[in-house]
């Protein structure tokens, strides 16, 4: 079964071994693989040449800036494994884009790898299929809030949410870029009951002077309602780079 992939800068598959960056298991080495496209358009998405393409209206902040050619490559699941696989590391983490808009391919390539934990990243519209889902570790969900440009109606999706919520697998993690922002994580955590220790507020930033001074409020929000903070470890050790 085929898998569309995003692209590295010299424009092969973006599988690559790191440091996850973010979230619970920051500081932990993993392999990455970056799928292609996303159902939604934030306005600062730091991956946007994973879907922003010619002809795609819905605005991004980089925009002037931006390579808009489709920078994305097919391949075969079973090729895909084989890659990942020679990275020799323990844990997978699957990104993207919207990593499970690919979910049926995705339950092929898990069954595909040698022994590894599975950790998805995600928007948190879409849940993975039960294939798929029963041989996932951990759920990094990062729901959408209103300064990402998307309308809630297709960001938040109540049963979704909820699926997440009850899920002991997963994970919540909020961009933040103003402190008014987290009025509305607040919300948010009223309706859902998030588990404690599950929620991460995380800066916005694609560099590490904005996001060491959005820390500087974040942190201190973080102490008072209870919230854990996630940095962001890879754009401090190797800036805002694909396949890093
Ligand atoms: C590129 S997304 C891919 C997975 C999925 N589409 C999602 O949004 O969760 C990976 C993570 O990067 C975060 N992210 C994207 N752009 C960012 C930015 N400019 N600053 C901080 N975090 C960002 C997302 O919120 C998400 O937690
Ligand atoms: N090192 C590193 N950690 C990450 N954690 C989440 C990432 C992502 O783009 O989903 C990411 C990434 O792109 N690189
Ligand atoms: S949901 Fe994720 S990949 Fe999609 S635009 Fe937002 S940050 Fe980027
Ligand atoms: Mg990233």
């Amino acid at each position: 079964m085929p898998l569309v992939l995003a692209t590295d800068d010299a424009g092969g598959p973006e599988i690559f071994a790191s440091l996850q960056g973010e979230g619970p298991s920051a500081g932990t080495p993993v392999a990455f693989v970056r799928l292609s496209r996303c159902n939604l358009a934030c306005v600062w998405c730091d991956t946007a040449y994973t879907w922003h393409f010619e002809g795609d209206d819905r605005p991004h902040r980089d925009e002037t800036t931006f390579d808009r050619k489709a920078n994305q490559v097919t391949l075969d699941v079973a090729d895909v494994a084989e890659r990942i696989a020679a990275l020799g590391q323990k844990r997978l983490v699957i990104t993207g884009g919207e990593p499970l808009l690919q979910g049926p391919a995705l339950a092929e390539l898990v069954d595909a790898l040698p022994d590894m934990a599975i950790e998805i990243e995600t928007n948190g519209t879409t849940t993975a299929p039960v294939r798929l889902d029963i041989r996932v570790d951990q759920y990094n969900v990062s729901p959408k809030l209103a300064h990402s440009g998307n309308p809630a109606e297709l960001a938040l999706i109540d049963e979704r949410l909820d699926a997440y919520a009850t899920d002991p697998r997963a994970f919540f993690k909020f961009v933040v870029a103003s402190p008014e922002d987290v009025e509305e994580v607040l919300a948010l955590h009223s309706r859902y009951r998030f588990r404690p220790g599950h929620v991460f507020l995380m800066p916005e930033g694609t560099d590490s002077a904005t996001l060491r001074s959005r820390e500087e409020w974040l942190s201190e929000i973080c102490v008072k309602k209870g919230f854990r903070m996630s940095d962001r470890l890879h754009i401090h050790l190797y800036g805002d780079t694909r396949g890093t």
